[in-house]
């Protein structure tokens, strides 16, 4: 488990720019290294402002982005064109702009004419997964994997008291009742969380700065999640002032 760090900006903005400058650095490297990089996206407020960001950047075709995995953390499982999806708000706030690989671009199910519901959809991205991992792993080496957390310490669609957060045999869960709405979802679960090189907590805002000490202060991470949660290489908690204002 690797020792984390705290960046801290004055503001949400100064906070985004800053992880886009940080995001081409460690793409363009993991591309040198590796040919691909492979970046899990969060969705809510700091994930859409990190795309806003990464838009605005004058540094933007530094990245191939013909060589970029594109993956999900969690995703609200609703209708394809609803505004509360992940994947939806990140192609608005960018990636429809890309010169992406589509086949490299994969997003989590959607609720379609119930063909599928959000166990199948949970199989079928643990399926996805599995099939970019190396051998014997059941996930891809993930290069960075950005999380937004909640006002309740939450990550992806992981909750504080919620059975899922004990899921541990498959890469990806079904996430029902969901305290927050929309109340379905499909999540990777925690052990998916954890493998990757890079975990990037992303957090602004006044509301959050209780859970922001909660999770670093090592509460256990049935009361909040964001606790337990770290990178194989590196953590990093990128905090506004605002979320950084109850840490001692
Ligand atoms: O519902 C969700 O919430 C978290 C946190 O979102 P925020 O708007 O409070 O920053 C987000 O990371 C997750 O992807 C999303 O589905």
């Amino acid at each position: 488990m690797s020792e984390s760090e705290v960046v801290r900006k004055a503001d949400k903005h100064a906070l985004a720019v800053a992880l886009a400058d940080r995001l081409i650095d460690e793409v363009v490297a993991a591309q040198r290294a590796r040919g691909a990089a492979h970046v899990v996206l969060t969705g809510g407020s700091m994930g859409t402002a990190l795309l806003e960001a990464l838009g605005a950047s004058d540094r933007l075709d530094e990245i191939d982005w013909s060589a970029v995995e594109l993956w999900w953390g969690d995703e609200r499982f609703v209708p394809p064109d609803d505004a509360d999806r992940n994947e939806l708000q990140a192609r608005q706030a960018l990636l429809d702009r890309l010169p992406l690989d589509p086949s490299r671009l994969h997003p989590m199910a959607a609720l379609e004419d119930d063909e599928l519901d959000a166990e199948a959809g949970a199989r079928q991205y643990a399926d996805q997964l599995a099939s970019a991992a190396p051998d014997g792993s059941d996930v891809p080496a993930f290069d960075v994997l950005m999380l937004g957390v909640g006002p309740d310490a939450h990550v992806a669609s992981l909750f504080p008291g919620h059975p899922a957060l004990d899921v541990a045999d498959t890469s990806v869960v079904a996430v029902h009742d969901s305290p927050k709405p929309p109340p379905d979802r499909i999540s990777m679960t925690l052990p998916t969380l954890r493998s990757a090189r890079q975990v990037w907590f992303m957090v602004a805002g006044p509301d959050k700065a209780e859970a922001v000490a909660r999770a670093r202060g090592g509460t256990d991470v049935h009361d909040a999640p964001a606790a337990g949660v770290s990178g194989a290489d590196r953590t990093i908690w990128w905090l506004d002032d605002a979320a950084a204002a109850q840490l001692t």
